[in-house]
């Protein structure tokens, strides 16, 4: 099979400039064109020189329609608007579309899901293999440990994300929720602050830390009787989620359409 034709959305963000080194890093896999919006200071400019690499001759553009007359995915770590218009221009070519970006609203959600009939689209709040099995594991613990146990969510974020609580946190509070068999919006405690009153048994709880450069860490917390069980994953390089996106791209290729998870590219059943 020919290498695998691929955009990089937010080309000169943290995380496309990690995705286009990802790309240039595996064998099978090219940069087929490199995404900014309208009036970025970045169109034009030479998009592996963005990412610290040797020229490509990919230079960034705002025109995703043209790019993706000749390309098979695009890599997509942006902004919620953003994302939202690229799922109909994606879905129109019958690109795979592998969404990395958090903050999207359940009406964002129902704009993907509008589209997984007629195109492969992969969308998580963390790629990395490493959260990928926590969520699994804290699904577990979850269906292990009653209400006697308190489940609370920690992460910490460098200084210049813009959403919270993290895409992860809420997919672990999503886990959480599913292994309890209860809704994660109705339990959802999302911050507090002033007279809050106790806390109730069966909710869970977020927190958001912000500061630095932490490239990502989360820690899901279950508070019983005398006993805490925390279980904790540490991101120490955007990398991971880079090699995590280019693994998914790459699994979804000829997949029939659909909206898959992570856990189904790594084949981890949850
Ligand atoms: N799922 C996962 O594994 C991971 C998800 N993320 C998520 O990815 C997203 C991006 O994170 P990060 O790279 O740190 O953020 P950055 O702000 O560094 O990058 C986002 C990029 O998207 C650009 N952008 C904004 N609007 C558009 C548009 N209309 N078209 C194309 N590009 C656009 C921004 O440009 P400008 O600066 O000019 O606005 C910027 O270059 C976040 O939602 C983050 O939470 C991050 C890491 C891992
Ligand atoms: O914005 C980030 O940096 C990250 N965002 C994702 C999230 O919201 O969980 C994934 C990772 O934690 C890094």
């Amino acid at each position: 099979m020919a290498d695998m034709r691929l955009i990089v959305a937010g080309a000169g963000g943290r995380m496309g400039r990690a995705l286009v080194r990802a790309i240039a890093e595996t064998g099978d896999a090219v940069l087929a064109g490199a995404l900014e919006a309208p009036g970025s200071e970045l169109i034009g400019k030479d998009a592996a020189v963005l990412a610290g690499l040797p020229a490509s001759g990919i230079e960034v553009s705002a025109d995703l329609w043209s790019l993706s007359a000749n390309a098979d995915g695009i890599l997509d770590f942006t902004v919620p608007a953003a994302t939202i218009a690229n799922v109909a221009v994606a879905a129109e070519r019958g690109l795979v579309h592998v969404i990395g970006t958090t903050g999207l609203s359940a009406s964002d959600m129902a704009v993907i899901r509008s589209v997984t009939s007629r195109t492969a689209v992969v969308q998580s709040g963390n790629m990395s293999l490493g959260v990928n099995l926590l969520a699994a594991l804290v699904k577990r613990m979850a269906q292990s440990l009653d209400e006697s146990f308190d489940i609370e969510i920690l992460e910490m974020h460098h200084r210049a994300k813009i959403d919270a609580p993290s895409g992860t946190a809420l997919m672990l509070g999503q886990a959480a929720a599913d292994g309890r068999k209860i809704g994660l919006d109705e339990r959802a405690v999302r911050g507090r602050d002033g007279l809050t009153g106790a806390r109730k048994a069966g909710d869970i709880g977020f927190a958001s830390l912000r500061g630095g450069s932490v490239s990502g860490d989360h820690s899901v917390i279950f508070a019983g009787p005398y006993e805490r069980i925390t279980l904790s994953h540490h991101a120490e390089d955007r990398m991971i989620f880079a090699h995590g996106a280019l693994k998914a791209a790459k699994w979804a290729r000829g997949k029939a359409p659909g909206l898959y998870s992570m856990a189904d590219v790594l084949g981890l059943g949850v």
